[in-house]
């Protein structure tokens, strides 16, 4: 593991990693942290007061004449520091809680902005950037919160640990190099089995995203149609157990380590108390030693060896927590997938043309090139069609137009500014699009509609005029709750509410092509932007619906700026000018007439293919039949 991707790269430290944690509470909660910095200092100090007290008590019972008032003043001494003791054990765990959540919130908050900020899609496509991330959102619950616990539990320990360290020196020096020995070979043990248990989180990873990823196909909605009718629920079950079994068993191997390390470490701490304590009694036996100083030494070495004990296990805790929470680090400090401009430009509504000059692009340097050098000019005001086969880089195309993605070479340019020159969001704003695979969102209908425009989320009458626009608005408002109803089986409105039947009977589902005209509304939230892309909007559509609203968006799209990406020939034909895209470059390009009318076209190629579909019979094949109402023979087709 190294570079970019490992978990041991120089720099991950506790110390680093303490740093950024405490820094990260400090903001969270300030209040709290200082408590639990208090109650620490109290814990640490409370034991060795507590052994000295002991031994002062014991010391003035064992003389001959023993002093009354001092018997009570140490007694009272005693059941002072219990109270304390409890007192700052209850008011720890009611702070450390309160710490932990305010943490927590503010490192999912840190980690999701982050994600936010990548803009584009390529990072969010790196196999290996989901490993990070899965272990940064793992880390971002709890891995602040660890590492500030076991820097306050570090301090407790040392506190207690010096206590007893100074009374064993007053004591035994001897004993005390001995239980100092002893803490060495742990504190390198637990070190190193941190660090392997946290390379172990990051092997597993992948594995561990397959397996939910099977598990989630299991219990998926969308996907139980294929997993039932094609009997695939044992295949990806046995999938799933494989996966989570290569997990466990390398965490078996890593336990089994652990294991051998705890018992030659319990059975030399044992030695050294049972040596500690042949020595005591001998020399309490020979009067070297007073009783008190018996009681002050077992008590010493137990403490000295529990604390030496918590001390290095916070301290391989912390180290492992540390280098998990790297991972939250990186992703928190993640840089934009797209170069943000270093003088943005300002990006006015749109008045002469977008043009896409040379563009070469290739979603990874060693995938294949999608665009070759495409030449494109969509003039202001005009309807642009896109058209080719399966995989000509279509979408890729206008992907490259909402800035997703930059391209290698070329540029895209907006009345000439090129578009890696202005803010992303500023672009993305003038642009209003609904993409081929569009997304069902688990929320009401109106939301799914809102989403579009998020300003105008609670505007019930944009959300109509758009639901209208799209053909939704009769479905809509036939739901159980119009508007307002859950579109969903997942979440369901009401699912605060106690009463389980209310709740289920509002989640509801909608058909492929009710969902499609949702995305369609949408999009069309944005109506009014600069430029309207549709990409397939219409391919789930039954074909009464695919006429109506390829007449409606035709109609929205006069006068403005739009690219339709579409195999359904006669939904394109009206479009003012249409390109074939063929191998990355643009083959062809004209108007439906003047297309048809060239020689050896590809479009008209296309066009008669899918005319002669709707034939009855193809000898007798009238050339322009989804022409004379395209609408018309795709309706015949549906
Ligand atoms: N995210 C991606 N990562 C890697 N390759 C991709 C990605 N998206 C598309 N491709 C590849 O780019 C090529 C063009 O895909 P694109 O989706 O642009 O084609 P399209 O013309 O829209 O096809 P279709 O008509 O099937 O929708 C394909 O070979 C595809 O495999």
């Amino acid at each position: 593991m190294n570079g970019d991707d490992g978990v041991t790269e120089a720099g991950v430290s506790i110390a680093g990693g303490l740093k950024a944690a405490y820094a990260l509470a400090w903001r969270a909660c300030p209040g709290m942290l200082l408590l639990q910095l208090v109650t620490a200092v109290i814990g640490g100090m409370a034991p060795v007061g507590a052994a000295w007290l002991t031994k002062l008590a014991l010391d003035e019972i064992t003389v001959p004449s023993p002093r009354t008032g001092a018997l009570v003043w140490t007694a009272a001494g005693l059941g002072a520091l219990g109270i304390a003791m409890a007192a700052t054990s209850a008011v720890r765990d009611y702070a450390q809680g309160r710490a932990r959540r305010a943490i927590g919130l503010r490192s999912q908050d840190r980690l999701f902005a982050a994600v936010n900020r990548m803009s584009g899609l390529a990072r969010l496509e790196e196999p290996r950037f989901h490993d990070r991330l899965r272990l940064a959102q793992q880390s971002a619950e709890h891995g602040p919160d660890q590492l500030v616990q076991m820097g306050l539990s570090t301090l407790q320990g040392i506190l207690g640990v010096a206590g007893f360290l100074g009374t064993l020196v007053a004591i035994s020096p001897l004993m005390t190099g001995a239980a100092l020995a002893a803490a060495a070979p742990a504190l390198i043990a637990h070190l190193t089995l941190s660090r392997r248990r946290a390379g172990l989180l990051w092997r597993t990873s992948p594995g561990m995203r397959r397996k939910i990823f099977y598990q989630m196909l299991l219990t998926d909605l969308q996907a139980a149609k294929e997993v039932r009718l094609f009997g695939l629920g044992g295949f990806l079950h046995g999938r799933m157990l494989t996966e989570l079994r290569a997990t466990n068993d390398a965490e078996d191997r890593l336990e089994r380590g652990v294991v051998r390390v705890q018992v030659a470490l319990a059975v030399l701490g044992a030695l050294l108390s049972a040596g500690g304590l042949l020595w005591a009694v001998y020399a309490a036996a020979t009067r070297t030693i007073s009783v008190g100083d018996v009681s002050v030494f077992i008590a010493s070495l137990a403490g000295l060896q529990s604390g030496l004990g918590v001390l290095v296990q916070g301290i391989a805790m912390g180290h492992q927590s540390a280098l998990v929470f790297h991972h939250y680090l990186t992703v928190v400090g993640v840089r934009d997938d797209l170069p943000a401009p270093s003088r943005p430009r300002e990006l006015a509504p749109l008045a002469r043309s977008i043009e896409l000059r040379d563009v070469w692009f290739r979603y990874g340097e060693d995938s294949p090139w999608v665009l070759r050098g495409l030449n494109l000019t969509i003039p202001h005001g005009t309807s642009l069609a896109v058209v080719g086969l399966n995989g000509a880089g279509k979408s890729t195309l206008v992907k490259l137009l909402c800035r997703f993605y930059d391209p290698q070479r070329g540029s895209v340019l907006w009345d000439g500014v090129d578009i890696r020159d202005v803010p992303v969001a500023e672009l993305r704003q003038r642009i209003g699009a609904v993409f081929q695979d569009y997304m069902d969102y688990d929320l009401t209908a109106a939301e799914n509609i809102g989403l579009g425009d998020l300003e105008a989320i609670d505007d019930p009458d944009r959300i109509r005029a758009a639901a209208e626009r799209a053909g939704i608005h009769e479905t809509v408002e036939r739901l159980p709750d119009g508007y307002r109803t859950m579109l969903s089986r997942v979440f369901h409105a009401g699912e605060e509410d106690d009463d389980e039947e209310t709740a289920r009977a509002s989640g509801v589902h909608l058909s492929g092509g009710q969902w499609q005209r949702l995305a369609l509304a949408r999009g069309l939230m944005r109506r009014g932007r600069d430029l309207m892309i549709l990409d397939e909007p219409s391919s789930g559509l039954d074909a009464v619906a695919e006429a109506a609203v390829h007449d409606r968006l035709r109609e929205l799209r006069s006068g403005s700026t739009s690219v339709l990406v579409s195999h359904r020939l006669s939904a394109v034909r009206r479009a003012d000018r249409i390109v074939v895209v063929r191998d990355g470059q643009v083959l062809e390009s004209g108007d439906h007439a003047s297309l048809l009318a060239s020689p050896g076209s590809v479009y008209a190629e296309l066009f008669r293919t899918q005319a002669e579909g709707y034939q009855e019979d193809p000898a007798g094949g009238d050339e322009s039949a989804p022409g004379g109402s395209g609408v018309a023979a795709t309706m015949t087709a549906g």
